[in-house]
Order: structure tokens, then C-alpha cells, then sequence
């Protein structure tokens, strides 16, 4: 059967991950993106099963348990994680499979699946990283500068990820982006 692969992408909370995914998976709407869990609590407008699977910590400690992620990370005091039935199945099927995840989980990757590409999407400076978390406006003052803290550790580990982008200009970064899937 057909095997197709994982694209890891990565990168600060607001550098615009999931700005370049949802552009990606309207001109590429084969592409098949996996939907995580998370112990934090629903935004406005987001939707169980859409956006997350929303769990709480028991519910999420069971699954890290009975091995069903495929990996997991602590982010700003919640659990984010990456079911792993659906990401095998589809890979399976021959799929092109998307992780849009932090930087740990996403390191962490390389061991259960050492062939998945893993890209460090980084953002132009840390003043516009800051000014797009600011006019997202999803997230408290206190939050805000916890992703900051964050992103100035995550960043220093950029290098180690088999692809960087800096997404400055959106489409650019949405052309580099697609190089990087669609080659080979
Ligand atoms: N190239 C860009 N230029 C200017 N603004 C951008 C660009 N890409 C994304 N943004 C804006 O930056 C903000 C953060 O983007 P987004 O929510 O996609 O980040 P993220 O990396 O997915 O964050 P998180 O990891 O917290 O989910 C949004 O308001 C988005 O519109
Ligand atoms: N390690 C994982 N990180 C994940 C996963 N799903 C999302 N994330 C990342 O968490 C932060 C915060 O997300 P937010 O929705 O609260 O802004 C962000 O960087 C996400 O990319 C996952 O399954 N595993």
C-alpha cells in the first residue's frame, strides 16, 4: 500500500502556524491535518473535534497512559497532544499528514517517526512575534507574556529542525512552505 508522510510544523505560539495551515489546506485540500488534544480550555468560536479534542487532565493523563499519543507536551500549564490512530491510519492510506504543534512535541517526533520532515516556522523579529499575539487578542496579558517567555527559549532551538522559514511576507512563507512539502 501507498505510505505518504508527516510534515511537522513548529515554531512560537503566534507566529502564524495556523495562519499558514489554514491558507495550505485551502490550496491543498487533500492534505489531511491532525487534530490534537488539549486540557486547555475552549476559546470562543472554537469547536470540539475541530479544533481540538477538549480533555480534561484525567482524561488526557489516561491517553498519555495507554500510549494512544504519539507525542505530548506541557504548554503554558495545559497538555497538548497528538492522537495517534488517526496520523498512522492516514499516513497509511498515503496521505500527506500535518502537525501543527510546539517545540518540544515537535523535537520529540524524530524518535517515533524519524522519517516526518519537522519545519521551524520563525517570525520576522520578536517585536512583530509580540505584535501578533497582542492583536490576536485570544489571550490575557499574563498569557501573552508566558508565550513570550516561551518563544525566546524555543527560538534558541531553531536550528535543530530539518527546514526554517521566516514567515515575514505570508505568501512567501506559503510558497516556501509548499516547496518544502511537495518536493520529491
Ligand atoms: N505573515 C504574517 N504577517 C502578518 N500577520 C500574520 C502573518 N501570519 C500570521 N499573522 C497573524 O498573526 C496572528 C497569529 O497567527 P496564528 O494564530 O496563525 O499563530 P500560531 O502560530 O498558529 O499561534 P498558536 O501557536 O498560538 O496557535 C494572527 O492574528 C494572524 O492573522
Ligand atoms: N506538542 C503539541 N503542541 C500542540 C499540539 N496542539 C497544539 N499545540 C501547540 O500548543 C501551543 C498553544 O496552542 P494554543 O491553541 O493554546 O494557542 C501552540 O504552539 C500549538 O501549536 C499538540 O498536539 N502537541
Amino acid at each position: 500500500m501507498a505510505s505518504g508522510k508527516l510534515i511537522v510544523l513548529t515554531g512560537p505560539s503566534g507566529v502564524g502556524k495556523g495562519t499558514l495551515v489554514r491558507s495550505l489546506l485551502v490550496r491543498h485540500p487533500e492534505l489531511y491535518l491532525s487534530v490534537s488534544a488539549t486540557t486547555r480550555s475552549p476559546r470562543e468560536g472554537e469547536i470540539e473535534g475541530k479544533d481540538y479534542y477538549f480533555l480534561n487532565k484525567s482524561a488526557f493523563e489516561t491517553m498519555i497512559e495507554q500510549n494512544q499519543l504519539l507525542e505530548w507536551a506541557e504548554y503554558a500549564g495545559n497538555y497538548y497532544g497528538t492522537p495517534r490512530t488517526k496520523v498512522e491510519e492516514k499516513i497509511d492510506q498515503g496521505l500527506i499528514v500535518l502537525l501543527e504543534i510546539e517545540v518540544v512535541g515537535a523535537n520529540s517526533i524524530k524518535d517515533s517517526f524519524p522519517d516526518a520532515l519537522r519545519i521551524f516556522i520563525l517570525p520576522p523579529s520578536l517585536e512583530e512575534l509580540e505584535h501578533r499575539l497582542r492583536s490576536r487578542k485570544t489571550d490575557t496579558e499574563e498569557a501573552i507574556l508566558r508565550r513570550l517567555e516561551r518563544a525566546k527559549e524555543e527560538l534558541k532551538v531553531s536550528e535543530e529542525f530539518d527546514q526554517r522559514l521566516v514567515n515575514d511576507d505570508l505568501e512567501i512563507a506559503l510558497q516556501e512552505l509548499e516547496g518544502a512539502i511537495f518536493s520529491d
